[in-house]
């Protein structure tokens, strides 16, 4: 692999402004600002392949769908997923266009329809753990528990949410043509909300119906095309111990095995920072350098040692 290439994963949860304001307009406007930070970095000679969550806008459509059975047939999760890759992948293609030509930048961007192969059988599948959509208070949640039949779940104290069945990536179909991609200088856009969850029979790839985790989903394809860097961006710039209290401590650059017995010792948070640890933890297995979790304001400072949490093996 040619260039400076990494890859840099944005958070769902990144892409939404304010979780009351969940417009079009709105998310436009997140990723606009997420295509930003991105360009200072390709403007330093990085090529990065943008990974991006989309636990909010399926869980979004998802309802939509839900609200309009009585006129239409119902969607399945695979396809939902397929429906965020197009328009959230749209967003990053015409924001990183337009910060591009603003800087005189000539490269070309395109994002990639991307699959991600799970087992059928993967134990996932009868334990729903990825959070989608809105928040909601417990009382919300437990008449849709009720009323829907919703799995719910508190998510990381922000509120309750609706989780879906998220099983574990095992190999990115698409991987092959990205790479082609980024060997060419271009700037992709790929495996959004962790890849369409498919699986392989006899050669044959059939969806199933799971979100998959996107920082998951970012470390396999990291690892596939060999890059040395996968940045992780989210809301806050630093990972910390005893998040959330008094003596919540930041950390800068910690080793693999350092992380590994932080994560036992419970310091990550389940559903939200600890998915985050186990795939950078993934990544550095695989031969990967560096594992870096930060926000987006911080991107380029962190990818320059600067910012951030960076694990090293
Ligand atoms: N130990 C921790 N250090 C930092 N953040 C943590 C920690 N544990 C839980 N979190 C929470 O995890 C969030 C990131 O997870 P999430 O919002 O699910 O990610 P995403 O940006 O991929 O949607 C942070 O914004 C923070 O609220
Ligand atoms: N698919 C996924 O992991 O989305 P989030 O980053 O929004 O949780």
């Amino acid at each position: 692999m040619t260039h400076k290439a990494l890859v840099i994963a944005v958070g769902g949860n990144a892409l939404i402004k304010d979780p009351k304001e969940v417009s079009v307009a709105s998310q436009a406007e997140a990723v606009q600002e997420s295509a930003e930070h991105i360009t200072s970095l390709i403007a330093a000679g990085y090529t990065p392949v943008v990974t991006h969550g989309n636990g909010p806008q399926v869980g979004f459509l998802l309802r939509r769908a839900e609200l309009a059975l009585d006129e239409l047939p119902p969607l399945p999760l695979d396809v939902l997923g397929a429906d965020t890759q197009g328009a959230t992948g749209y967003f990053f293609t015409r924001s990183l266009r337009g910060c591009l030509a603003q800087q005189g930048i000539e490269r070309e961007v395109a994002a990639v329809v991307t699959q991600s192969v799970v087992d059928p059988e993967d134990p996932a599948f009868a334990a729903p753990s990825k959070p989608v959509g809105s928040f909601m208070s417990e009382q919300e949640a437990r008449e849709h528990e009720e009323k829907d039949g919703w799995s719910v779940r508190e998510d990381s104290g922000r509120g309750w949410r609706r989780v879906v069945p998220s099983p574990v990536p095992v190999e990115i179909v698409e991987c092959e043509v990205i790479r082609s991609l980024v060997d060419s200088g271009c700037i992709v856009v790929a495996a959004g909300g962790g890849g369409i969850p498919v699986s392989r029979e006899d050669g044959r790839l059939s969806g199933v119906e799971a979100v998959i985790d996107k920082d998951l989903a970012s470390a396999l394809l990291a690892s596939e095309l060999g890059v040395p860097d996968l940045v992780i961006c989210t809301a806050v710039e630093q990972v910390y111990l005893n998040f959330g209290t008094p003596e919540q401590k930041a950390l800068d650059t910690i080793t693999a095995q350092e992380a590994r017995s932080y994560l036992e010792e419970g310091h990550f948070g389940k559903g939200s920072m600890a998915p985050k640890i186990e795939a950078a933890l993934n990544f550095l297995q695989a031969g990967g350098q560096r594992a870096i979790i930060t926000s987006l304001e911080a991107l380029q400072d962190a990818v320059a040692g600067k910012a951030g949490t960076c694990i090293t093996n």
